[in-house]
């Protein structure tokens, strides 16, 4: 071929962009939740303020956050029961007429605070009662819908105000289900990596690395996590704070979950309010980890470490519902390709769900 007839292809351009939206005032500690009102002013959040928290959660730390600001801001409370479309809706409505908001709670309230807020386009508060789950920080949120879930884009809190005597009173079984929320991060990137081999999704090595390095720091220091402690709650907040950053990176809830969250979200409409989240996804963790060939007992005996449950018996669900939970994981978001999607059989989930059981 002639010179001519060669084509000199121009580099593209360069046009990557991504905006990464992250909290502002972070406060992790022993009474933190004193320094609310030093926070509010900070952030200059306005006037009015709506609290979205549960019945529990209200008596656990929702009433003392009315308390230390109803002196200087106009504050209303909004209790939820579960998180559904309609519990959203209400929260806006409820919401509407408020500056900012504060989500106090578990996963639920939190969520539906972060949603109703992007929605109205107001700052949100996370105020965790508990360190059961990683959306403490993360921009996402998590939405069950007719037949499975969503999980929606929206925005990281404003800020955060952990307090550690707080969630250290927490019941413990909660604790251990945010630590299995953090360790199922394990399978979580397997799983993403599986994806990016087999269909080209493109993968972050930064929230990669800070999803793997959580969960190792996690793993590392079970030792401390042991009920009514103060520091183990410190050092569980602190993972789920770096796990939700790492979603946050990710631009997706990729980093910290696949298929095990896929299985804990088939199990949610299956077996509605058994188990708790984390709970249900370190389980799933256990089988795909299996599923991947890497060391499925080193998870079980991480979440056992911790206290967390290991098998459905354990989680108060029947192996058949188990099994039924793994079949229907991939109806789950179908889009979110996992190692669950790979054309699993009803006998070898059967056989997967066996296995929980062996020495
Ligand atoms: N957005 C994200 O990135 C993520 C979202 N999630 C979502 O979070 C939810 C799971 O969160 P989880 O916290 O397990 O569920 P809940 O918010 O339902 O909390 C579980 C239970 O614990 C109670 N509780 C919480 N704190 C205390 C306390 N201090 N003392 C006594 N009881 C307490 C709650 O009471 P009450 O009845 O008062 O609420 C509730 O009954 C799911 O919807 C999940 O999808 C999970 C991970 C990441
Ligand atoms: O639970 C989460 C991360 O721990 C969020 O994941 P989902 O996007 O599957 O709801
Ligand atoms: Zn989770």
């Amino acid at each position: 071929m002639s010179a001519e007839g060669i084509k000199v292809l121009k580099k593209p351009q360069f046009d990557k962009s991504k905006w990464l939206q992250m909290p502002r005032d972070v406060i992790i500690g022993h009474d933190s939740i004193e320094q609310i009102p030093k926070v509010c002013e900070d952030l200059r959040t306005g006037n009015s303020a709506l609290i979205i928290s549960g019945r529990n959660t209200m008596k656990a730390a929702g009433g003392r956050v009315l308390d230390l600001l109803e002196d200087k801001y106009d504050v209303s409370v909004f209790t939820i029961d579960s998180i559904s479309e309609q519990s959203i809706a209400d929260a806006e409505d409820a919401a509407s007429g408020s500056d900012f908001l504060i989500g106090v709670g578990g996963g639920k309230p939190i969520d539906v605070a972060k949603i109703a807020s992007y929605n109205l386009n107001r700052h949100f508060i996370s105020v965790p009662t508990a360190a059961s789950h990683d959306g403490i920080a993360s921009s996402r949120a998590s939405v069950p819908i007719e037949g499975g879930r969503v999980s929606l884009d929206a925005h990281p809190p404003i800020a955060i105000v952990a307090d550690t005597a707080i969630v250290s009173k927490a019941p413990h079984r909660l604790t251990a289900s945010g630590c299995a929320d953090v360790i199922s991060n394990y399978t979580a990137i397997l799983d993403w990596e599986l994806a990016h081999r087999l269909r080209g999704e493109v993968i972050s090595e930064y929230a990669i690395a800070l999803s793997k390095m959580t969960a190792e720091i996690l793993v590392k220091n079970a030792n401390v996590i042991k009920p009514g402690s103060e520091e183990g709650a410190w050092m569980v907040l602190k993972a789920l704070f770096s796990s939700g950053i790492a979603m946050s990176i990710g631009g997706s809830s990729r980093p910290a979950s696949g298929g095990e969250h896929k299985f804990s979200h088939a199990l949610d409409i299956l077996s509605p309010d058994t188990g708790l989240h984390g709970e249900q996804c370190g389980i799933g963790s256990i089988m795909t980890m299996y599923l991947h060939g890497g060391d499925w007992r080193w998870i079980r005996n991480s979440l056992r470490a911790i206290g967390a449950p290991v098998t459905p018996k354990e989680l108060g669900i029947d192996d058949e519902v188990a099994v039924e939970a793994l079949m229907m994981a991939r109806t789950i978001r179908p889009e979110r390709f996992t190692v669950l999607d790979m054309g699993l059989e009803r006998d070898c989930a059967v056989k997967l769900v066996k296995m929980l059981y062996k020495d």
